[in-house]
């Protein structure tokens, strides 16, 4: 009897107990309903109530770019629309309009969004902070790129870039063809550690993988985490499953000690710089952080742009024919910022490469104060995406500049009578906009125009008879889903 009695209480209490959570998540659910209701809404992605469009974003958020793309066509005719991002809504602006009061409270009124707060235990670094500590490092940081530092970098890229050539020529002697996919993030990681870091790590000429590795590894880890419903990393023992973010990020760290203690004292480059600096102006742990994303920043996103670059060039064997006309007489010895800048055609290519297919296909904010929108409201704390890639592929103020055809890879669209026509901020915004632009971008560019020009004068690229290649995000970069692979030959003049 005692024992059915005491059956019963726990039966009664596991009853109140389901009812209890029952009331509270029909509460929860009316809560968010009203609010939603008092709320100016822009159209919205129809997605499930509680994870909302996140599914749809495919593994670790993989499809985002397309998906922006696609949003923006179907729901975005007001140039802004929303989407329900694992619980956060989210205002994506798809125009150049109402991208402009997000962009134009930048920095500091709008930083970006709380989830790079999700990796933040394993990553750190001007490209991720805020306030005033994104400030110092900005200040620091900025001079290493600015036009005469990079200038100086000239001699530096010309030999990574003379070894990429032998290494084509190795590769058409064994193979006929070039796997870019495999040699552009060795040639951007030589860059930087020869330019930046002031190390010859000879990455390309032994072909050893192991930074780019880790750099693929580390984009994987932050978009994984940044795109997760559940913070699996707070969970002991859980991340391993899911990334290897903290192994790459303390590799990393070992690699930026070893760096500091190779750089002299007030050298050239940007590390025997900031070495200068340790204790002072930065402290050990934020400059180890900052050499990190150097490394991080610097590789991917220029190689994944140059890739693209090559193979729209692979494609289009008559535009190819034009570029080979255009740098058939350069010197073989270095090309100065400015002779690389005076190749219209190159430059054409590098632009529109970065048009279509830039690394960075949106920017991710979270306001601090209200914003209005479309003619509606929108409360601080809100997460914005803003759609580079949508409004520089079909915003109406980028076709009044570059043509109605924007969905074609036409690099004859960025050309005038008197050459290269830039086009402000459109030739740049792939970069980003405002005082947190790209800190690379010279540097990028340089190395941008210095392959195309140097690869197409001395190498045919054969047509490209593969299936066209298609994308997926990786972070901030936005990569083949199958290696570029080229059938090359020397080019005979
Ligand atoms: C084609 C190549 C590249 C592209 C398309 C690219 C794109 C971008 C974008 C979109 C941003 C965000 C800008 C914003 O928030 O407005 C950014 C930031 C940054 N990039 Fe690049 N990047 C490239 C190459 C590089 C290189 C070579 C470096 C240097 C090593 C670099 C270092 C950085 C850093 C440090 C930031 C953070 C700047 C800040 O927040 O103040 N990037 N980049």
């Amino acid at each position: 009897m005692a024992v059915a009695q005491a059956l019963q209480t726990v039966t009664d209490r596991k009853g109140a107990l389901a009812i209890g959570l029952a009331g509270a998540g029909a509460s929860l659910l009316a809560i968010r309903l009203l609010l939603r209701s008092r709320v100016d809404r822009f159209r919205e992605v129809p997605g499930s109530w509680f994870l909302g469009v996140l599914p749809e974003l495919g593994p670790g958020g993989k499809l985002i770019t397309q998906k922006l793309e696609e949003w923006s066509d179907a729901y975005g005719e007001e140039g802004v629309f929303e989407m329900n991002l694992a619980g956060s809504r989210t205002v994506v602006c798809c125009s150049w309009e109402q991208a402009q009061p997000i962009l134009s409270r930048r920095p500091h009124k709008m930083p970006k969004n709380w989830r790079l707060q999700n990796v933040v235990d394993i990553i750190a670094g001007s490209f991720f902070s805020e306030g005033e500590r994104w400030k110092r490092e900005r200040r620091v940081l900025s001079p290493a790129f600015s036009r005469k530092n990079v200038e100086s970098y000239v001699p530096a890229v010309e030999h990574v870039t003379q070894q990429l050539l032998r290494e084509l020529g190795r590769d058409v002697s064994t193979k006929g063809e070039a796997n870019f996919s495999e040699l552009l993030p060795l040639y951007t990681a030589d860059v930087i550690c020869k330019t930046a870091l002031g190390q010859e790590l000879r990455m390309l000429e032994t072909r050893s993988s192991d930074i780019v590795d880790d750099v693929k590894a580390f984009f994987h880890a932050l978009q994984s985490r940044m795109y997760a419903p559940l913070p699996y990393w707070k969970i002991p023992g859980l991340a391993r499953l899911f990334d290897h973010g903290a192994e790459v990020s303390r590799r990393f760290y070992s690699r930026s000690e070893q760096i500091m203690q190779n750089a002299k004292s007030g050298g050239r480059s940007i590390a025997e710089k900031l070495r200068d600096m340790d204790g002072d102006k930065f402290s050990h742990g934020e400059l180890m952080d900052n050499l990190t994303v150097l490394f991080v920043a610097g590789t991917d996103t220029t190689s994944l742009a140059l890739c693209w670059a090559l193979y729209y060039l692979s494609q289009d064997l008559e535009l190819q024919a034009a570029v080979a006309d255009e740098v058939k007489s350069l010197p073989d010895e270095e090309l100065s910022l400015a002779e690389a800048e005076s190749l219209p055609l190159v430059q054409a290519v590098w632009l529109e490469t970065l048009r279509c297919h830039g690394p960075g296909s949106f920017l991710d904010f979270q306001s601090t104060e209200e914003v209005t929108l479309a003619g509606r409201k929108v409360p601080a704390g809100t997460e914005f995406y803003v759609a580079i890639r949508n409004i520089l592929k079909k915003d109406p103020e980028v076709k009044k500049k570059l043509g109605d055809d924007l969905h074609d890879f036409r690099p004859s669209r960025w050309l005038g009578p008197e050459g290269i026509v830039k086009h402000p901020p459109f030739d740049t915004l792939a970069f980003g906009y405002g005082p947190r632009i790209c800190l690379g971008m010279r540097l990028a560019e340089y190395e941008g125009l210095l392959v195309i020009a140097k690869v197409v004068q001395k190498f045919v690229l054969e047509k490209w008879d593969k299936p066209p290649l298609e994308e997926t995000t990786s972070f901030v970069s936005n990569e083949p889903t199958t290696p570029v692979s080229i059938k090359i030959r020397p080019r005979t003049w």
